[in-house]
């Protein structure tokens, strides 16, 4: 898409406090959770945005009562063993192309899954083989991608499945989620080049058991969820940490301070991580009452293992690309699956801005040089939008490709944006 967006540069410090809407990963979780709980359940200030509105109309398409009118989502679970076909439009949103199968496999009917035409190349064959193997009808001709059809029988036999889910973690909450629900619940062991994103998988580990569900992940690499209800809760969802990054960031760039409200205390969000890396790029980070405050100072680059983070890349691989000192992001491998490349992504459209980026199989380098302003591609990818954003509130001229793009996690990022860089001093 060319439709370009001036990515507002700031003269002075980015200073100011922002809201940041829900954790699109809490929301799908919670309202996966939701459809086959034992009773209704509520999802607290839920994110509204595209990746939840399509779980929530996958969902209901299987049979849940989504009610989405409110900021608190109400959710009346599905009737296992009900006949129905479905029709599912995954987007683009990783969450609802893994998670949602193996919950069509409990219904009593067709589920046809596809989506956006770069979802029909992000890894799948791990998740639809493993469902096969746990006793489900899944036909995807041979293709191992979207599109495919989940032909359910109203039950799922469940029990011990080995796969290798080196690309996603995705793989392995997909099953956990649905696993309590399977006859014999559901036993995941991993075998391959480590899984990334761990706080992803704690959060699945952590959301079930808060709903009642025994699991253990006490093995390395395996995860063993017993049969039972799932039960129906009513929670309140986190600000999504991972889009409060570019905000921060901006702080960090510009010697600013920024205040992102409601921060918690405690998370399994990995987006927590930020607290971490921006004390090391030489950032100052207080996590109080009433949120986290980042005050910038020099920006150092620095090296680090991102396998645990990946979703943080875009962003961190901008604020390095304007840090004083070179960098080096590893364990990066998994993110050429996600949205787009990011590693190509981000080698590509730095570089347009006179960056000196390396790309290498697993990560990227980055060395300090000047920038200048050009037009930045974002491939319908929400991240790769919020770190041209980020880029440009230091560089004049950045030209950001489809901001719209960003309604996948985060509808109003760009006005959210411009308010803070705007009311920092900005030329618009
Ligand atoms: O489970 C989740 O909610 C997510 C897991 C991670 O996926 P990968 O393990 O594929 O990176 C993360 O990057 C994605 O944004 C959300
Ligand atoms: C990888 C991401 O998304 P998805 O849930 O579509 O995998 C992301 O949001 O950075």
């Amino acid at each position: 898409m060319s439709e370009l967006w001036s990515a507002p540069t700031s003269r002075g410090p980015v200073r100011g406090r922002v809201t940041i809407p829900g954790s699109k990963s809490l929301t799908n979780r919670a309202l996966v959770l939701a459809a086959i709980a034992d009773g209704p359940s509520v999802v607290r200030r839920a994110l509204r945005s595209r990746d939840t509105e399509l779980m929530a109309r996958a969902l209901s398409s299987l049979g849940a009562t989504v009610d989405t009118t409110g900021d608190d989502w109400r959710v009346t679970p599905l009737v296992r063993g009900e006949r129905r076909d479905a029709e599912v439009d995954c987007g683009l949103a990783g969450t609802v192309m893994r998670f949602v199968p193996p919950v069509a496999a409990l219904v009593n009917g067709s589920a046809a899954f596809d989506g956006d035409p770069h979802a029909r190349t992000r890894p799948m064959a791990a998740v639809l083989d493993a469902l096969r193997a746990l006793g489900a009808d899944v036909d995807d001709g041979g293709s191992g991608t979207l599109p495919f059809t989940v032909r359910g029988a109203g039950r799922v036999r469940g029990g011990e499945v080995v796969l290798d889910a080196s690309a996603s973690s995705q793989f392995v909450s997909a099953l956990l989620l649905a696993g309590a629900a399977y006859d014999e619940g559901v036993v995941v062991r991993h075998v391959g080049p480590p899984v990334p994103s761990q706080p992803h998988l704690d959060m699945t580990v952590d959301v079930l058991r808060e709903r009642g569900v025994e699991v253990d992940d006490s093995e390395p690499d395996v995860w063993r969820v017993a049969p039972g209800p799932v039960r129906a809760v009513d929670v309140t969802v986190e600000p999504d940490l991972s889009n409060a990054a570019p905000f921060v960031a901006a702080a960090a760039a510009t010697r600013g301070e920024v205040l992102v409200v409601g921060w918690p205390a405690r998370t399994t969000q990995a987006g927590d991580r930020l607290r971490d890396i921006l004390t090391r790029m030489g950032a100052e980070v207080r996590l109080d009452d009433e949120g986290l405050t980042v005050r910038g100072g020099d920006l150092h680059g620095l090296d680090l293992d991102m396998r645990d983070i990946g979703e943080l890349a875009p962003v961190v691989a901008a604020l390095a690309a304007l840090a004083d000192s070179p960098s080096r992001l590893r364990g990066l491998a998994h993110i050429r699956g996600h949205e787009t490349d990011r590693l190509a992504a981000l080698h590509r459209e730095l570089t347009r801005l006179g960056g000196r980026v390396t790309e290498h199989a697993d990560g990227l380098g980055l060395e300090p040089a000047p920038l200048h302003g050009a037009r930045f591609a974002t491939y319908a990818d929400h991240r790769m939008a919020h770190a041209g954003a980020l880029l440009g509130v230091v560089v004049p001229g950045v030209e950001v490709e489809d901001v719209a793009t960003t309604a996948k996690t985060f509808p109003g990022f760009a006005e959210a944006w411009s308010a803070l860089v705007t009311g920092s001093g900005a030329d618009a």
